[in-house]
């Protein structure tokens, strides 16, 4: 049983194997969060999202600031459970029901295990459903971590607008995203420092392209503004971004 604070945790590359899925040429069929995804989930995670262990790490730091007693926590779209996790070490409560929620049953059944590897302070419970038919109820924190935007954009305001609801006045909603800068050459411009840090990381250029490749019309990005005034129409009454590394980003919206 491993402790909380002490690393390797799910965001870390330590726990499983390395992210090779897109080396081999014509590895372009639409990107799918399958057990091939999930295997390599902490590594593929980590050298291809800016920042990701510093918005983990901020999680758990918002987690001690947002989480009230007898109040619950939401993960949606939780993977492995990174965020889950960084928000039951993060709280200064104990017995805070932490609910973690993803579509995808080869993330479940890891997250499951890695979460039972851990002693956490809080009850964590994953359920494979979609965020889209998830009752969000007395809500302190919100986690919606690079999983807005796998989601179709028809459907996004209903979902902000539930977990609006589903929010006690003061609680947060942490939403990070990929985001498209508003000016075009700006925009290309965070492209390729992305992937100068993906190539940074060890991967190649075929491997970056490929990827994008399989990643159009299943990740679909938005500007800020998008983000901003969509939790303004939900009735958010403050957000703010909070972190952001070239075209990666967190906001923090509070109710
Ligand atoms: C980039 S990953 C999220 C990373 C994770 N939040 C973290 O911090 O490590 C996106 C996740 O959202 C899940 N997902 C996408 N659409 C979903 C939906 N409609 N309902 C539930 N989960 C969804 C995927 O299965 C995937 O595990
Ligand atoms: O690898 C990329 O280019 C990404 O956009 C990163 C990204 C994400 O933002 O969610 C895409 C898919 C994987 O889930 C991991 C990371």
């Amino acid at each position: 049983m491993t402790s909380e604070s002490t690393k390797p945790g799910p965001g870390k590359p330590k726990d499983s194997g390395r992210d090779n899925i897109f080396t081999a040429p014509g590895t372009t069929s639409p990107f799918r969060f399958d057990e091939q995804v999930a295997a390599v989930f902490p590594d593929m995670i980590q050298r291809s999202v800016p920042g990701y262990s510093f918005i983990i790490s901020g999680i758990a730091g918002l987690a001690q600031k947002f989480i009230q007693p007898n109040t619950q926590a939401y993960d949606l779209g939780c993977s492995l459970g990174a965020a889950a996790l960084a928000m039951s070490r993060g709280s200064q409560h104990t017995n805070i029901p932490i609910i973690g929620i993803d579509n995808s049953s080869a993330m479940v059944e890891r997250c499951r295990l890695f979460i039972e590897g851990y002693r956490h302070k809080n009850p964590i419970q994953i359920h494979c459903q979609n965020i889209q038919e998830t009752t969000i109820s007395q809500a302190s924190m919100v986690v919606l971590n690079f999983t807005l935007q796998f989601i179709e954009q028809s459907e996004r305001q209903a979902i902000i607008e539930h977990i609006y609801d589903g929010l006690e006045p003061g609680g947060a909603l942490i939403l990070s995203e990929k985001i498209v800068a508003s000016d075009p050459a700006v925009n290309e411009l965070l492209i390729k420092l992305h992937h100068d840090f993906k190539r940074a990381n060890g991967y190649s250029d075929l491997e970056i392209s490929q990827k994008r490749t399989a990643l159009e019309n299943v990740l679909v990005p938005e500007t800020l503004e998008t983000h901003h005034l969509r939790l303004k129409n939900a009735g958010f009454k403050v957000s703010e971004v909070w972190h952001q590394q070239f075209n990666f980003c967190s906001i923090l919206a509070i109710k």
